[in-house]
């Protein structure tokens, strides 16, 4: 995993004009960071605060009657962007060793543009814990797997306390981010596990939902096959019932995303998923049973950690989800406790020698490595959308020894001491054990979805731009062919970028386009770079 500490401020050269101080403009580089179902992921900065930042364009013609998926998506980061900047403020922090809130994909802009919808979000550019597991072969249990799942236990625990239910903990959504700050790096003597989980995001919130009173109705089927739980499997097909038998299906909640968060531990310990099998039906029926495959091998494995892990994964795997236990239970579990703060209400889980063995286990599980799960085998299969049919995330390869032999690389643990006490929690780890959320959102960021900076412009997506504009009563000058900054701006061509000796275009028509229209506010100004895609010339707001 590479952790670079990247400080510099590379790729546009934009003259430090004072006309330019505020615009929030963006460039983006060409080569894309990912891509999902409905969108393009490419880094981008600010060229004015030279912040790195994750650009998700979503091409409003993938989502032709879908608009409500990404309305929801962008109010719930908004929210939690929201509340992690109210914390941040706040300065509160617990003596966990992770701040949920840290971890949680952060939003710090967003607009639309004639063509796409735009979310500008923390850079996650250091991979994903799929590419992490899936070269590796599988995690170290105590440096890996314990501080992962603490971390994703502790965003889970933050989510769940401000009513979000992700709906997609899989290994694909959880990314590693860009570090931004020299000062992250922490001593050796507190590196007695791979301080990587510092960087962890939990991102992808396509599928999360708030938890209102009316969402005691939660009864979509929605999620990754591999890692959705039974009450969700219970939910396939609903929309086909009547209404009165629809409401007979109990619904779901937060739980759902301990139940994935036991699937991806699992996941991250073995390499391969718990509940797979041949067969989708196989597989939702094992999960509805709880019946799970077991390594024998590694279940007797007598280290108290692996001991602890099964325990762990026992108790995320309860079918009963009203027994399940809450991610601020499971903070108190033996497996992960070491890394939170501990509170005088100590939960009980139940002990080893209850854990019951997969019945089935070898005969149908199927405990090849996954393949990516790409977007599309997400089920979406909700009222409003078209129902698409659920692809299998897992691919079934057998061969799992001889993959394992090819794909497994020697974990570089050389630097990780087990000489700290993490239970003793002193101030001093703390100061390094998290990090401070970085970089700020530039001081003239929308956040209100619009074309303007201005609260009272606000879109929902379907204003038009004129309106919006019109709409804008920040009172900024406008923009005029003799601006200083704009013109050296435009008249560059190419930028080099001193990272990737690529060339960063810039377009030479954003001036010109901008001074047409009268009404048009100087912040409304941003420069999208959208790569070779014939379909996605510059665009201009
Ligand atoms: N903040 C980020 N930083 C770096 N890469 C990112 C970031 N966000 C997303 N990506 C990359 O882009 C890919 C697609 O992003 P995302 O999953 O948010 O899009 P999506 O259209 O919602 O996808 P899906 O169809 O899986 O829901 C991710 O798998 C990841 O590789």
């Amino acid at each position: 995993m590479n952790t670079t500490v990247t400080m510099e401020k590379p790729w546009p050269q934009v003259h430090p004009a004072t006309s330019l101080k505020e615009t929030c403009k963006y460039v983006t580089k060409n080569s894309q960071l990912g891509d999902g179902q409905f969108s393009v992921v490419k880094e981008c900065m600010n060229v004015q605060t030279r912040d790195r930042y994750a650009m998700k364009l979503v091409h409003k013609n993938t989502i032709k009657g879908k608009l409500w998926l990404i309305q929801r998506e962008v109010t719930l980061l908004k929210k939690v962007s929201n509340r992690i900047r109210q914390l941040e403020h706040a300065h509160s922090t617990t003596r966990d060793t992770f701040e949920g809130h840290h971890h949680v994909l952060q939003l710090f802009d967003f607009f639309e543009t004639p063509k796409n919808i735009v979310l500008v979000t923390q850079l996650c550019s250091s991979g994903d814990l799929y590419d992490k597991v899936i070269q590796a072969g599988s995690l170290d249990v105590a440096s890996q797997v314990k501080p992962y799942t603490a971390c994703l236990l502790s965003a889970l625990d933050f989510l769940h306390e401000n009513g979000v239910v992700h709906r997609d903990i899989k290994s694909e959504n959880v990314l590693f981010r860009l570090r931004v700050r020299g000062d992250e790096v922490k001593p050796a003597k507190f590196a007695n596990y791979d301080h990587t989980a510092h960087d962890l995001i939990l991102a992808d919130f396509g599928l999360a939902t708030e938890l209102t009173a009316r969402d005691d109705e939660l009864r979509e089927y929605v999620g990754t096959l591999s890692y959705i739980a039974p009450e969700i499997v219970r939910c396939k097909g609903i929309e086909k019932l009547p209404p009165s038998e629809g409401r007979c299906v109990p619904p779901y909640g937060t739980s759902v995303d301990i139940w994935a968060l036991g699937v991806l531990s699992y996941f991250m310990m073995t390499g391969y998923m718990p509940f797979d099998c041949e067969t989708d039906d196989e597989t939702r029926k094992c999960i509805k049973d709880g019946d799970y495959y077991i390594d024998e091998e590694l279940h007797s494995d007598p280290k108290p950690e692996v001991q602890h892990f099964w325990n762990f994964i026992l108790s995320c795997f309860t079918v009963d989800s009203s027994k399940r236990p809450l991610a601020k239970d499971l903070k108190s579990h033996p497996f992960v406790r070491e890394y939170f703060h501990r509170t005088g209400n100590q939960e009980s889980f139940p002990g080893d020698m209850q854990m019951k063995r997969s019945r089935s286990s070898s005969s149908i599980h199927s405990i090849g490595p996954p393949s990516r799960s790409t977007s599309s085998s997400s089920i979406i299969s909700l009222g409003r959308v078209d129902s698409r049919p659920v692809s299998r995330v897992n691919s079934r390869e057998r061969n799992l020894n001889k993959i394992r032999e090819t794909l497994k690389k020697t974990l570089s643990m050389t630097s990780i001491s087990r000489s700290t006490d993490f239970n003793s929690h002193s101030s001093e780890n703390k100061v390094f054990s998290t990090f401070k959320l970085d970089p700020q959102p530039p001081t003239n960021c929308l956040m209100n979805g619009c074309f303007s900076l201005t609260p009272e412009s606000r879109s929902n997506f379907n204003t038009s731009p004129a309106l919006s504009r019109n709409n804008s009563t920040n009172d900024v000058r406008l923009i005029t062919p003799t601006d200083e900054g704009v013109a050296d701006l435009t008249r560059q061509t190419t930028v080099s970028n001193p990272c990737s000796s690529q060339s960063i275009p810039l377009h030479t028509t954003t001036a010109p386009k901008l001074v047409t229209t009268p009404k048009m506010k100087h912040h409304a100004t941003f420069d999208i770079m959208m790569g070779e895609d014939e379909d996605d010339e510059d665009e201009v707001i």
